[in-house]
């Protein structure tokens, strides 16, 4: 599935445009999208899905324009979504919740809804569960359902909003292994602020910031983005030197290492291997003319 934006733009009444100009082409596979709180991400993914429409521009998936409604209709039988706040049901098993939502997505034979359901459940993990009520799952189950969910139909393009936000580590490390499976066979849109998530299953990025498209390309390039500028202060030094970007700090009995992002590194600091966390840190410090 090939999806293109093009100069899109979106504006709330009252308010700074929640997105502006994001001209962009999305390659297939795992693409995460990074961007700090109000940047303009569950918008751009609304705007993906056709939930809402742009004040501006233009989306195009497989050279059809979202516009028209007979696409936005077409493409909801092939578009997954997992919403930041979903609440399956809890009086629903599994399998119920996700007939529902069959019947919801178009998928008119019972006996079909039946078999996604079935295999879904085993997808994500909760065969075991599947006629027990939703409302007794932990977070992580209920998360599963929700990706089972957004399964439903069998879609090419799996758009996918925080959904690590709040699981425990095995839990999300579980969930982003399903996440990267899954986007061997579709495109996955991964929005979060986990950007450890990112690092390890995306190997295509966007970033937006305030509405702007900041950067998309390769992980690797954004990592690149503090290459030469990643340091680790000597440990006396405390508080953080000025003119730097402070990523993390580290206190020991003997005083405090900062580990900075800067063009001007301190006396004593010694260069560090950049992270994706380093790159994203970056990005923002050169955008800001830090
Ligand atoms: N329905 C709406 N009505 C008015 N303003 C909105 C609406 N939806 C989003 N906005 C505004 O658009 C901007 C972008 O919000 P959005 O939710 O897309 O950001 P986000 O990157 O998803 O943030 P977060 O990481 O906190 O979820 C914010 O200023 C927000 O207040």
């Amino acid at each position: 599935m090939f999806i293109s934006l093009d100069h899109i733009g979106k504006d709330f009444r009252g308010k700074p445009a929640a997105l502006d100009e994001i001209t962009l082409d999305l390659p297939s596979g795992m693409i995460g999208l990074l961007g700090s709180n109000g940047a303009g991400k569950t918008t751009l993914m609304r705007i993906l899905c056709g939930i809402i429409q742009p004040t501006r521009g233009e989306v195009f998936i497989d050279g059809h324009n979202l516009a028209k409604a007979s696409v936005r209709r077409t493409l909801k039988k092939t578009l997954g979504y997992l919403p930041q706040d979903i609440e399956p049901y809890p009086n629903l098993t599994p399998l119920e919740f996700l007939d529902y939502v069959g019947v919801l997505k178009g998928i008119d034979s019972k006996s079909s809804r039946r078999r996604q359901a079935t295999e879904l459940v085993s997808v994500v993990g909760l065969a075991s569960a599947k006629d027990r009520r939703i409302g007794g799952f932990s977070g992580g189950m209920r998360r599963r359902v929700g990706i089972a969910q957004a399964l439903m139909g069998d879609p090419k393009l799996l758009i996918v909003d925080e959904p690590t936000a709040g699981l425990d580590p095995e839990e999300r490390v579980r969930f982003r292994t399903l996440l990267a499976s899954l986007g061997q066979e579709r495109t996955v849109v991964l929005s979060t602020h986990i950007l450890d998530d990112v690092a390890q299953t995306c190997p295509y990025v966007f970033v937006l910031r305030d509405g702007h498209l900041r950067y998309d390309g390769a992980t690797s390039g954004l990592i690149g983005a503090a290459k030469g500028r990643t340091w680790i202060t000597a440990e006396q030094v405390a508080p953080p030197p000025e003119r730097t970007t402070v990523v993390n700090a580290i206190t020991t009995p003997r005083g405090t290492r900062y580990r900075v992002i800067t063009d001007n590194p301190p006396a004593g600091a010694v260069p560090a291997e950049p992270s994706l966390e380093d790159g994203y840190m970056a990005l923002a410090m050169l955008n800001e003319g830090a």
